[in-house]
């Protein structure tokens, strides 16, 4: 084994390209709203930071405002169940991560999914696509009081696996992913394929760039 212990994987952008279902049901709580739909290249570059800031995002585009705080609860009581009954239906793991996975946790590696997407959907997402077994820890964007790009969801799952900074290595496609790792004081590793609203992940000075999640066994071994 590398230097590292423990490795917190990002969900959407990182493991599934989760944008064509988010999309779906977007569009279904807009329509509920009486509000035209969005485009799955919109959606694209508004997932990051959660549904609550998504909903925001999208409403925002649509009414030409912020939406008021009885509106967002409207949305969002759209877009969860109509997201709940569509979760996977479109979208799909990208290239390589069943396999890293599992060679991962042959190699002794403890893994959680750290994710800004509602704890509710995350489970289901991960045992439709088979690879919840891989994973003793999983922290949603609404498990802790903080979500990324603060270090809270990162300092809670090294506390639980009993790790330190140095053993621990976030992977994500998004700033907030590279952003709460650093403020965790751990390494990361930034992947260019995902969803990071439009920018190049190595402007966030990611330790590690790869354009295929299965480079990150380079880095490991870089790191011994
Ligand atoms: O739900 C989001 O906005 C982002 O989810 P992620 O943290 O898994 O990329
Ligand atoms: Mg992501």
């Amino acid at each position: 084994m590398s230097q590292y212990r423990a490795i917190g994987f990002d969900l959407d952008g990182t493991l599934v390209d989760s944008v064509p279902d988010i999309h779906a049901a977007t569009n279904v709580a807009l329509a509920g709203l009486g509000l035209d739909s969005v485009s799955e290249a919109q959606v694209r570059g508004w997932i990051g930071n959660g549904v609550p800031m998504l909903l925001t995002r999208a409403l925002t585009a649509q009414t030409g405002e912020p939406p008021s705080e009885a509106l967002l609860v409207q949305a969002r009581g759209l877009f969860d169940p109509a997201y709940h009954a569509d979760l996977c239906s479109h979208g799909s793991l990208y290239p390589n991560v069943a396999e890293t996975l599992k060679q991962l946790q042959q190699q002794g590696y403890s893994m959680a999914v750290i994710t800004n997407k509602p704890e509710a959907f995350v489970e289901p997402i991960l045992t439709h696509f088979g690879i919840a077994q891989y994973f003793s820890l999983v922290i949603g964007g609404d498990t802790l009081a903080k979500a990324k790009p603060d270090p809270m969801p990162i300092e809670h799952c090294m506390a639980r696996f009993g790790v330190s900074t140095v053993d621990f290595l976030m992977v994500g496609d998004s700033k907030n992913d590279i952003l709460a790792a650093q403020a965790a004081g751990c390494a990361s590793l930034g992947l260019t394929y995902g969803y990071n609203y439009g920018e190049d992940i190595a402007l966030s000075n990611p330790t590690f760039v790869a354009s295929d999640i299965q480079q990150i066994f380079d880095f490991i071994a870089q790191a011994e």
